[in-house]
């Protein structure tokens, strides 16, 4: 396959909404999927297949900046609506005074005080903070076959200091969709606590997903600071998940018969989709409906953000599985544990599991391909671990080697791919193989998903989710809609949805950090 064909083929499902994105980050990781390993190739690949000129415009790297500043730019009611401008009011979020604040605002300010703790509109968060100085850094990530620095601002996440929507008018509804994952129940929390310090008295839970706005038998649930007082201590979602539902034709005029004026929507890559959709379908019926995203994704899989809320507990939950697969494998005669972690796509959570517990000596992540069988497969290395070790743990992601299972060929309710269990496979053929070479084996398998995924978040999630639902209200207040709300080094921010959807979030397999599990684990490439 020469280049520019590769080009062709990747292009389609990428959103190219100009020249510039061709060099982009999401393109370079498409083409490392394709066996374009080194940045290098990407950048030679990428060079070869567009028409050089573009980069000797001097003004080449002001129209990329321009083009990211679209592509970035926040969707907002005042684009549709005209007199939102002027019905803007001063915002009811008071950050010093216990005393009801309106009065004392001239202009937005507090009379006595030019400090006010607002975010302003224009401020902006640096998206990459690396200067890549060539392309064959490690995990390089370039706009250009120089690797140029451009500065990607994106927009600041907070409490702006006028809001356009009276909270008295508000009408506010919450929605948990997609599998579970520890913190949801702490990011809804904040959300009504947050509405109600703005002073909305109006707020719904949309029980079990999008179905939720669908099945009339499935009564909706009024929140209230009192309701969710206490909720973040256990771990699901008090409104409960779903997968699958409603068209969003429907759920739009499910919100329009309840009045539904802001929606606040937690999940992942398929939630957001449905979101987006929610906001495109509101802005043509010409609703004054802000809707906001929180991401959840206990895969870690959605672009341009530090991390999502339930990655670190899952994390931290896993090292009891490995810990026990350790146990349990040094404890016996040749023993091999084997522990399968979540990650359809991203092997994010095992290769910072297996990071954390130290305890791995393999790691196998589905954005790696790796053999199984023959003189450098994983069976050959476990001989030789048990040989010179005389015990071995794998940590395996669950969308790791999908090629060498069957296809089951079906879909869940949301259309995502049930995959074959790789955890079950790579137990067989550890047994199989150890019988049939006359080693003995003590082969303990160990699928920890649900246990981990069912947990109440952790610290450090528990802070995330407060902040994110806080931003995510702040946004609706804003005028956004059509936005989600995350953390980008180090910093809050708002993104468009299109935007961290466009394809999943993979770890780069020329990274430091899977180079750093390669050198905790020690294991070899199994290619
Ligand atoms: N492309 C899409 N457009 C609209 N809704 C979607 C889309 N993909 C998924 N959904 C809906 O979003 C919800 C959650 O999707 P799912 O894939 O199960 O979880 P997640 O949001 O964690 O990816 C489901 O109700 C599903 O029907
Ligand atoms: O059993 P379920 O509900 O289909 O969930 C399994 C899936 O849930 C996850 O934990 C997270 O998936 P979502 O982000 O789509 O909710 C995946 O890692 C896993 O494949
Ligand atoms: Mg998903």
């Amino acid at each position: 396959m020469d280049s520019t064909s590769v080009l062709k083929f990747v292009s389609p499902t990428i959103k190219t909404t100009s020249f510039y994105r061709v060099f982009s980050l999401p393109i370079t990781r498409k083409l490392r999927n394709y066996g374009y390993k080194k940045s290098s190739d990407v950048v030679r690949v990428s060079a070869e297949s567009t028409s050089s000129d573009r980069f000797s415009d001097p003004k080449w790297k002001t129209k990329f900046q321009d083009d990211f500043e679209d592509r970035f730019c926040l969707p907002h009611l005042t684009d549709i609506f005209d007199d939102v401008v002027a019905n803007a009011i001063p915002s009811t979020f008071c950050l010093k005074s216990r005393r009801p604040v309106t009065e004392y605002f001239a202009d937005g300010y507090l009379l006595d005080e030019k400090w006010n703790g607002y975010v302003n509109n224009n401020d902006r968060v640096l998206q990459k903070v690396i200067h890549f100085s060539s392309p064959t850094s490690a995990g390089a990530e370039c706009i250009d076959p120089d690797c140029s620095w451009v500065e990607q601002w994106v927009h600041r996440a907070g409490p702006r200091e006028k809001i356009y929507f009276k909270p008295e008018e508000v009408n506010a509804a919450i929605v948990t969709c997609g599998g579970l994952c520890p913190g949801l129940n702490d990011v809804i929390r904040q959300i009504v606590i947050t509405l109600e310090i703005y002073g909305v008295k109006k707020i719904t839970g949309i029980p079990f997903g999008y179905r939720g706005f669908f099945d009339d038998g499935i009564p909706e649930m009024s929140l209230s600071r009192k309701v969710v007082q206490n909720i973040h201590l256990t771990g699901g979602s008090l409104l409960g998940v779903s997968r699958g539902g409603p068209n969003i034709s429907d759920i739009v005029d499910n919100m329009q018969k309840r009045r539904i004026n802001m929606l606040f929507v937690l999940g992942g890559n398929g939630t957001h989709a449905g979101a987006d959709a929610i906001h495109n379908e509101c802005r043509k019926r010409r609703m004054r409906v802000a809707v906001v995203g929180v991401p959840k994704t206990i895969d870690n899989d959605i672009l341009l953000m530090d991390k999502t809320f339930g990655f670190d507990t899952a994390v931290e939950k896993s090292q009891r599985a490995i810990n026990s697969a350790y146990i349990e494998a040094h404890s016996a005669y040749h023993g091999i544990g084997i522990v399968k972690l979540m990650g359809r796509s991203s092997g994010f959570i095992a290769m910072h599991a297996s990071l954390a517990s130290g305890q791995i000596d393999i790691c196998l992540i589905p954005e790696v391909p790796f053999h199984l069988h023959g003189p450098h497969g994983v069976l050959r290395h476990l001989k030789y671990l048990l040989e010179t070790k005389g015990s071995a743990v794998v940590c395996v992601a669950e969308g790791a080697g999908q090629n060498f299972l069957e296809s089951i060929n079906s879909r869940d309710a949301s259309g995502n791919i049930i995959l074959g269990d790789i955890g079950v496979h790579v137990q067989q053929e550890t047994k199989k193989y150890f019988k049939d070479i006359g080693l003995p084996a003590d082969v303990k398998y160990i699928d920890p998903t649900y246990m981990i995924r069912a947990c109440r978040a952790n610290a450090s999630d528990g802070i995330l989710c407060t902040v994110l639902g806080q931003n995510a209200v702040h946004g609706a207040f804003a005028g956004y809609s059509g936005i989600t709300v995350g953390i980008c080094n180090t910093h809050y921010v708002y993104l468009p949805i299109p935007e961290v959807i466009s394809y999943p979030r993979n770890v780069d397999p020329n990274s430091r950090m899977w180079h750093r599990c390669l050198t905790s684990t020690g294991q070899p490439d199994f290619i």
